[in-house]
């Protein structure tokens, strides 16, 4: 299955909030939707999802309009939508064979999905007794519930503990390995980053950024080193760089440990590497620069 959003524009009353978001993903990968506070990763999922109309733009599933209603699909709102009166187990049951599920699957689901999230304890309880995580992991076993192909999630590692967010993470690992089609937003970059193959980076309603995360990468680190030296603190080796070395390479920035530089020109790693070498310079650490996503996230959003 391939999921295309096209184009999508949005406005409310007269503000547009959206200018034409474009991103795909397919079977079998996970896409991370990120973005600031604001920048319009939760209303491009309501269009998705058919709760908001888009007022330009489509989403197709294998090249057809994407109806919703026409699939099993795991979603988890940014508003979390379960009752919060009633039992935790009576009320999956229900919300299950609203879904289409008989009674028996409904709830073999529903306690398998409690006891993987580690609430089947609270099986009986009323939800609005338990607390703010575990009522969240409630509405992830409601969001399973059906073993959906196509699962979308907002925000979903929000409210989770470390050990809770492992949970998730190797459930949503397995789900990628099962071929489903996963969609999730976040602004945080280290969950994106663990497993998400391709990613879409929304700046105010524009995508800055979209594709596969190691070619985005490798594209990003292309011409960038790392260096630092034995003898020499990275102020008076980025003060030689500056000024012996100009005609190569320009210092990017100062880490704790490493200087980053970006090869100049046609100028290749070899090239600069013999320049040092030829002022007689200790180099301690020398290699391509691997950038975090959070690096990149920061060079196109502005700030962290
Ligand atoms: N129902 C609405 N009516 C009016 N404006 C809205 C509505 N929903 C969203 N917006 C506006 O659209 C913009 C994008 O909001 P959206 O919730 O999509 O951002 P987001 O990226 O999900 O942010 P966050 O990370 O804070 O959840 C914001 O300026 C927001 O105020």
């Amino acid at each position: 299955m391939k999921l295309e959003v096209k184009n999508l524009y949005k406005s409310f009353t007269n503000t547009e909030v959206l200018h034409g978001i474009s991103f795909s993903v397919e079977s079998g990968r996970a896409l991370g939707l990120l973005g600031r506070n604001g920048a319009g990763k939760t209303t491009t999922i309501r269009i998705i999802m058919n709760l908001f109309e888009a007022n330009k733009g489509e989403v197709l599933l294998d090249g057809n309009k994407f109806i919703r209603q026409n699939h099993h699909i795991g979603y988890l709102p940014e508003e979390r939508g379960l009752y919060p009166k009633k039992k935790v187990l009576e009320q999956l049951i229900y919300l299950g064979q609203l879904r289409g599920l008989s009674s028996k699957n409904s709830k073999e689901n529903a306690l398998y999905w409690l006891n993987r999230l580690g609430v089947e304890e609270y099986k009986d309880k009323k939800l609005e007794t338990l607390s703010k995580g575990n009522q969240q992991k409630v509405q992830l076993a409601e969001t399973f519930l059906t073993n959906p192909d196509i699962v979308i999630l907002d925000e979903p590692f929000s409210g989770l503990d470390p050990v809770n967010s492992q949970i998730l993470k190797d459930i949503i690992n397995e789900m990628i390995k099962e071929n489903k089609l996963l969609i999730f937003s976040s602004h945080q970059m280290g969950y994106v980053e663990e497993f998400c193959e391709e990613i879409a980076l929304i700046n105010k309603g524009n995508i800055v950024l979209t594709g596969n995360l190691k070619d985005i990468k490798k594209e990003y680190g292309k011409n960038r080193l790392t260096i630092s030296s034995d003898e020499l603190s990275l102020d008076d080796l980025k003060s030689i760089i500056q000024k012996d070395l100009s005609q190569i390479a320009r210092v990017i920035e100062m880490r704790k440990d490493f200087l980053i530089i970006e090869l100049l020109g046609n100028n290749s790693k070899n090239d600069f590497l013999r320049s040092i070498v030829e002022k007689d310079i200790d180099i301690d650490q020398f290699s391509t620069y691997e950038p975090k996503l959070e690096d990149i996230f920061v060079e196109k959003v502005g700030e962290k």
